[in-house]
């Protein structure tokens, strides 16, 4: 295997559905053995961009690379594993036969008990796949993306629709899997699970990257201050000040976005202006119109998930989640 080789490789990709630009100029590389989050809300392209990269989607314009060579045929070598979003499991074998079956059909795949343990279902080997709870059916469906032992697995939200214990699970066997020095590609729509499982998130919206780091890099974003004060006379300097992302007039009261209030109150300090000065953690609607430039959509929920899609929500969507902390 050549080391040097980025797992994934995106150049200027584009792809519209009508005059819906879902992809939009998009590149981005992704290096061996990284596990990265695309983190964006509904419709921002993450699926686009999933199934062009899994070669189920010719993008317009542009060039995918997976492992230096087209998708497919990534696919064809068993390099590429892919989780799909749902659907159901053959019925009447159990998880063993269908583990088994699935990796009779790949060059070199991993032992079934292997897969098991990852997937956490050893205890379920017997049990008829039809006759699973949701949490179990979608680790079988992992199990059966990990079955040919790929180098690149990519899942496209795989925790949508699990409770907190499922996803939990969930994640466990997915860090098992990281840690043979595989490259993970998961799409979600929540900065906690992008922040708690990835390496690197990638924010999506419109087709666009809007912001791409480790996760301090983007809760430093999250984590936007807004600076408040009175003005009096021309506002238009307020917005070149050190920090300032964008400013809000609202009568005589200006309100400042800044990722460094330090910086923008010493420079509001300098000019003499401290009027009613105030200084407050901006909300993750803030951080979200920041990276995005727009207001999250709301209600966007497919009515059959009981998941909530607000793009930032930074406690776990499911019930029983009373006493987690919720982001600093
Ligand atoms: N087959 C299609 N036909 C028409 N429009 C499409 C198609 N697939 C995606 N789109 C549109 O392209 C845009 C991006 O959709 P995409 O599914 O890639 O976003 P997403 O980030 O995965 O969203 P979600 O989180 O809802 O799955 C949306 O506006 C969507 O309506």
């Amino acid at each position: 295997m050549d080391m040097t080789a980025n797992a994934v490789s995106l150049a200027g990709v584009t792809k519209s559905f009508g005059a819906v630009r879902a992809v939009d100029g998009l590149d981005l590389d992704i290096p061996q053995g990284q596990t990265v989050a695309l983190l964006g809300p509904n419709g921002a392209g993450k699926s686009t961009t999933i199934s062009v990269l899994l070669g189920l989607t010719a993008p317009d314009t542009g060039h995918v690379q997976v492992f230096d060579r087209p998708p497919a045929a990534a696919v064809r070598a068993g390099r590429l594993g892919a989780m799909p979003q749902e659907g159901g499991l053959i019925p009447r074998v159990t998880v063993g036969e269908l583990l088994g079956f699935v990796a009779g059909t790949y060059a070199t795949p991993l032992p079934v008990q292997e897969v098991l343990a990852m997937a956490r279902l050893t205890g379920l080997a017997r049990r008829r796949a039809d006759r699973l709870s949701g949490g179990q059916a979608q680790r079988v469906r992992f199990a059966l993306a990990l079955a040919g032992d790929p180098d690149l697995l990519i899942l496209d939200e795989p925790t949508a629709a699990l409770d907190v214990e499922a996803r939990r699970e969930f994640w466990d066997g997915m860090r098992r899997f990281a840690a043979r020095g595989k490259t993970i590609l998961f799409s979600t729509h929540y900065l906690e699970e992008a922040d708690e499982h990835a390496d690197r998130i990638v924010v999506l919206d419109r087709g666009r990257v809007v912001a791409d780091g480790g996760s301090r890099e983007i809760k430093r974003l999250a984590a936007l201050t807004t600076v408040g004060l009175t003005v009096t006379g021309d506002t238009s300097w307020l917005a070149g000040l050190p920090g300032v992302t964008a400013v809000e007039i609202r009568g005589r009261r200006a309100k400042l976005r800044s990722t460094d209030s330090d910086a923008t109150v010493m420079a509001l300090a300098q000019a003499g202006a401290v009027r009613d000065l105030e200084v407050a953690p901006a909300d993750l609607e803030d951080a979200f119109i920041a990276l995005t430039g727009r207001h999250a959509a709301v209600g966007a929920s497919p009515p059959d998930s009981p998941t909530r899609t607000a793009p930032f929500t930074t406690t776990m969507p499911a019930a029983g989640t009373a006493g987690e902390e919720s982001a600093a």
